[in-house]
């Protein structure tokens, strides 16, 4: 998907959720578990309330991985449903990789090749040469952790480096990348305070904004500092809507969350 595609998508639905697919077995309905895939049960029925309400989708790779070949078989199951059925969608394979060049391509494949992901999360830690095989694939897009949501993120990313923090380092150097036009980047929801000096750096690129919901970061907040003119953001919520009921009417519940969400992004765009 292009970004001017994703860019037309928040316009049609008032809308720049990101409903994130974190699936844990322990936290599903009790009865989909007698399911043959009961992952991907969820999925397609959390996925079906909800696609009018966002723009796009965020399994972490983790939640699929932790349960072996049966949870990656979820995750292609999943992956494929979305393309089939709503290709409007975006779609991020949240894996956070990012290695020596010729094993990125390796990742970079897996995601967008294989799998077929509009885009992937990487760390930026191992530099240029790490990322740069991400950002070759045409129409895809690669999401670099830039400020994370968690506390970790004061241990290394604000810290000073030569006169200046390093999370800025990263967007700054980042800019000279080949295929930069490929960024997006990852500003934590719990870290509102820090997008007017990112703005100021990355003024139109897309931030994937994660932390909304269960990790108590605020919309509005978020909205004030770090919209573009072309909103520019995709604020994610996991755990807040997927695990809105835990009975038989957790679809429902979830959309109830996402519908909350969409009517508050309603008037933000509006009053933009
Ligand atoms: O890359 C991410 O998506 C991410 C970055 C970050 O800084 N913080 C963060 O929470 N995430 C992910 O975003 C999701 C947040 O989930 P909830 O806290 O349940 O909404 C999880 O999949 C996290 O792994």
């Amino acid at each position: 998907m292009t970004t001017q595609e994703l860019i037309e998508q928040i316009k049609i639905k008032k809308s720049f959720l990101c409903i994130g697919l974190d699936v844990d077995l322990n936290k599903i309905p009790k009865h989909l578990l007698k399911e043959d895939d009961p992952i991907f049960v969820f999925n397609k029925a959390i996925i079906d309330a909800t696609h009018h309400l966002c723009v796009a989708y965020k399994p972490n790779t983790a939640f699929y991985e932790a349960y072996g070949i049966k949870g990656w078989k979820s995750l292609e199951k999943t992956i494929n449903y979305l393309n089939e059925n709503y290709p409007e969608i975006f779609t991020v394979a949240d894996a956070k990789r990012g290695d020596i060049g010729n094993t990125s391509t390796m990742y970079a494949k897996a995601f967008f090749d294989d799998l077929a992901f509009d885009s992937v999360t990487v760390a930026p830690y191992m530099g240029k040469d790490s990322v740069e095989p991400f950002l070759t694939f045409k129409n895809k897009h690669t999401i670099m952790l830039a400020l994370t949501s968690n506390q970790g993120a004061f241990d290394f990313q604000t810290k000073t480096v030569d006169g200046k923090e390093l999370y800025k380092q990263v967007l700054e150097t980042s800019k000279s990348w080949n295929n930069s036009e490929n960024l997006m980047y990852v500003v934590g929801a719990t870290k509102a305070e820090y997008f007017a000096d990112i703005r100021k750096i990355i003024p139109n690129s897309f931030l994937l904004v994660p932390g909304v919901g269960a990790q108590g970061g605020n919309l509005q907040e978020v909205c004030k500092y770090g919209m573009s003119d072309n909103v520019g953001l995709l604020i994610n919520s996991s755990r807040g809507i997927i695990y809105a009921s835990s009975n038989a009417d957790y679809a429902q519940a979830a959309a109830e969350k996402a519908q909350e969400l969409q009517n508050e992004m309603e008037i933000i765009i509006k009053n933009k």
